[in-house]
């Protein structure tokens, strides 16, 4: 389907202008399949390009990566992908994807790994080590102590070259690697590249060094959409999959990881990541849920008569587990972990096809039964009460703060519960979590983790000094508490840190007043708005404003702007935290589906959501820092994709908080090389703006542009709006139909112009 013909279906021509797209959709725009490398940076290399795999380390399943890379397509049909998906499923499962080679890797030296890295921009910083912990224990105050906590090492582990490393060298299920392979990736990114060795197997990494055998806590800082998923998926798997086969795993299902992310959306896309990656391996990865209850965490903490062994195991949480994995829509239709646990893989290669189709019936059926549960749950009915009974179990859990704290706080026993048997929690958007917001509620599922070999993670693109030293004290007091030795801390950092992704456009528009963003935005949204405008706007895309009020009334003052011949107030909707969560999935599932295709919002969805066509983001209201700009851009240009858009407007309350933006956009267009012309902030801009306080900052940060959190200024219109362009309409319809010849009612070609009055 073409989107823009059917935006333009029905309405008028526009003249030359018309032609400027040619009813084609550029195939630069994230959302028209472009071919795409995921990674970022490819600096040269003692002025030679460098090369992206040595001949020897050449993956067989790489050749001609780009050219194999998926084709983007935001608006395909879903069952398409997902048939394809299937195929390559059954092609695998019956051996015909290629065995990794069983030649050893080729060892890297530390030059190598040294160019290497630098080539990707990555930055690995060891940030504290036990013996010189130990050091600073031993000069306590001392200036010593202060220098030697200071002093920082870099390390150059080895780099993964490859995907197919992973099996070969670091020890990865031959299934969690096809797994990655279906989904279509081929080339590690640079924040995979620089992660996964070190979490998967330190010891080979930094051979030699003692200090890092047992694993490593972890600090990654890497550009939006650069696929930090799979970076801390792949070693929380791994690890089970380790100590299943090792034996060392009491239970069918014991809880390993935890991953914390701070929104319910996000939360449920990484649960699905999980999914996919863990398909046939019998291993469980749980999206958190309201009433939901913990085997490990009930087993282990809650009075005998709680948990007893007559509690009912959740035989529902599968349905539990499609809902999330459903609301996501991505039609992954491979969720299921009691099926994967149950079948034998030998047994899948003489299965019918058909029973593809019949799975995704049941998962349909199994979305609603989940749905349904989860009403009952909310209207705290029977259902609710059965729900509260059961059990489940999982191997990786994803959850909000909030919702795994409250089932860890003291029960009327009055038992804080702990989880003892998690090796690996996860911070996914740590300096979100680890926010005055959020900080209360991690730090009480990270005391919760009571397990001694247990390694902390945490990523965000965007990181400050503060939320390192935040971690940095929190494994110290708990190796205290816990009386073991703290593992190495080691940081990661990919480009320039806290910077935007340097693949997308930015422009910085003024638009003086309120009423000047409305029509701002409605010249954007024209197809053929590109004469002064810089680039074009073109949907699927997300527009962000301050509050729920902004987004709420946006919502109302553009859903009719859309002609009910391109699908009308359908193609746009609003979503934010007041919304009911049934209402905000099935938003996500349209919008991923492509049948929303201008999505308003608030920060709910600024973080870690992978939307992999989004075209462009639209900073209706200015964000409130730098990170909250570097995480809402980051919506578009996912995975390397060129092409997004990311325009911010700002009137003239904004001005003395503006020059945060900016000084995001220069640096990352100084880090794409843009300068000149092509920059979307001259320098006499950044030049006139106003600095910004440190107490400005904060308010900003806090609280947001005063003039919008109330009163009269903080209101975007839309009765008039509305009214305005009923009445315009009204007159139109009279005009046309006075002037309107026969001929002209079946005119399919004629485009339209876009929104506007
Ligand atoms: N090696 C790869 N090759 C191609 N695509 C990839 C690769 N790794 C991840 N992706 C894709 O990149 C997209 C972004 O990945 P992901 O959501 O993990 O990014 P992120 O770094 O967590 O972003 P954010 O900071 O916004 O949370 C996803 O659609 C994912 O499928």
């Amino acid at each position: 389907m073409d989107i823009l013909k059917v935006l333009s279906r029905g309405t008028k021509r526009s003249g030359s202008k018309s032609g400027q797209f040619g009813g084609k959709v550029p195939v630069s725009l994230p959302s028209a399949g472009t071919k795409t490398n995921p990674q970022l940076f490819h600096d040269e290399v003692r002025g030679q390009k460098r090369k992206r795999f040595s001949e020897e380390s050449r993956p067989e399943t790489n050749a001609d990566a780009d050219a194999e890379l998926p084709m983007v397509d935001f608006f395909a049909p879903k069952s398409e992908s997902a048939a394809g998906n299937k195929t390559s499923t059954r092609e695998t499962e019956r051996g015909m994807s290629p065995a990794p080679s069983p030649a050893p890797a080729k060892k890297m030296s530390e030059d190598e790994c040294r160019q290497l890295l630098r080539s990707h921009r990555l930055k690995i910083t060891l940030l504290s080590k036990a013996e010189r912990q130990k050091k600073v224990k031993k000069a306590k105050k001392k200036k010593a102590a202060v220098e030697a906590k200071e002093k920082k090492e870099q390390l150059f582990p080895q780099p993964l070259e490859s995907f197919v490393e992973l099996c070969d060298t670091f020890g990865v299920s031959r299934r969690v690697s096809e797994n990655l392979l279906q989904q279509g990736y081929r080339v590690p990114t640079e924040v995979q590249l620089g992660s996964l060795p070190l979490l998967l197997r330190p010891d080979m990494a930094l051979p030699g060094e003692e200090a890092f055998e047992s694993g490593v806590d972890f600090l990654a800082v890497a550009p939006t959409g650069s696929g930090k998923t799979i970076s801390f998926l792949i070693p929380a798997v791994n690890d089970i999959m380790r100590r299943r086969a090792e034996g060392a795993v009491r239970g069918v299902h014991e809880l390993e990881a935890v991953i914390v992310a701070p929104t319910r959306e996000l939360a449920y896309q990484i649960a699905n990541e999980g999914r996919k990656l863990v398909q046939g391996t019998g291993i469980r990865v749980v999206g958190m849920r309201k009433g939901m209850r913990l085997a490990a965490a009930a087993q282990y903490a809650t009075s005998e008569a709680e948990a007893s062994p007559k509690d009912e195991v959740d035989d529902e949480d599968a349905a539990d587990e499609k809902y999330g994995a459903d609301e996501d829509g991505n039609g992954n239709g491979n969720g299921n972990g009691d099926k994967d646990e149950d079948e034998d893989e030998d047994e899948d290669e003489d299965e019918d096809e058909d029973e593809d189709e019949e799975e995704e019936e049941e998962e349909e059926e199994e979305e609603e039964e989940g749905e349904e549960v989860d009403a009952k749950a909310q209207k705290g009915g029977k259902g609710a009460a059965k729900k509260q009974k059961t059990l489940t179990k999982a191997d990786i859990l994803v959850t909000t703060p909030l919702l795994l704290l409250n089932l860890l706080s003291p029960g009327p026993s009055g038992t804080a519960q702990v989880l003892p048997s998690v090796r690996r929690l996860i911070l996914d958007e740590a300096d979100v979590l680890l926010d005055p917001l959020f900080r209360e509620q991690t730090m009480g599922i990270w005391t919760a983790c009571t397990n001694a070999d247990m390694t902390v993670s945490c990523w965000s693109a965007t990181m400050g000094s503060n939320i390192e030293s935040i971690v940095g004290e929190a494994i110290q007091s708990r190796a205290a508490t816990l009386a073991t030795t703290p593992k190495p801390l080691v940081r990661l950092v990919v480009g320039l840190k806290d910077t935007a992704v340097p693949n997308v456009v930015h422009k910085l528009t003024y638009t003086a007043s309120e009423q000047g963003k409305l029509l701002a935005l409605r010249q954007l949204l024209h197809p053929t708005a590109s004469d002064d405008g810089g680039p074009p706007l073109r949907p699927p895309f997300l527009v962000f404003t301050q509050t729920i009020e902004r987004a709420m009334a946006l919502h109302e003052e553009l859903k009719y702007d859309i002609p009910l011949e391109a699908g009308g107030s359908a193609r746009i909707a609003a979503l934010h935290s007041s919304l009911p969560d049934p209402v905000r999935a099935a938003i996500m599932r349209r919008f991923r589906a492509g049948e929303i295709w201008i999505l308003i919002t608030t920060d709910v969805l600024a973080r870690g959501v992978d939307f992999a066509g989004v075209n462009g983001v639209v900073n209706y209201d200015v964000p409130g820092s730098s990170a909250v700009y570097v995480h809402r851009v980051g919506r578009t240009g996912r995975a390397g994709r060129e092409g997004g858009v990311a325009v911010t407007f700002y009137t003239k309350e904004d001005i003395p908080f503006v020059k945060t933006v900016a000084n995001v956009i220069a640096v990352s267009e100084k880090q794409a090389g843009k300068c000149g012309d092509d920059a979307g902030v001259q320098k006499w801009l950044l030049d006139a703006l106003p600095k910004v306080s440190k107490n400005d900052r904060k308010t900003l940060k806090e609280k947001g542009i005063e003039a919008r959190r109330s009163g009269a200024g903080s209101k975007i219109t839309s009765q008039s709006g509305y009214e305005r362009r009923k009445e315009n309409n009204r007159r139109a319809a009279i005009e046309g139909h006075k002037k309107r010849r026969p001929t002209e009612h079946d005119d399919d070609d004629e485009e339209w112009a876009g929104l506007g009055e």
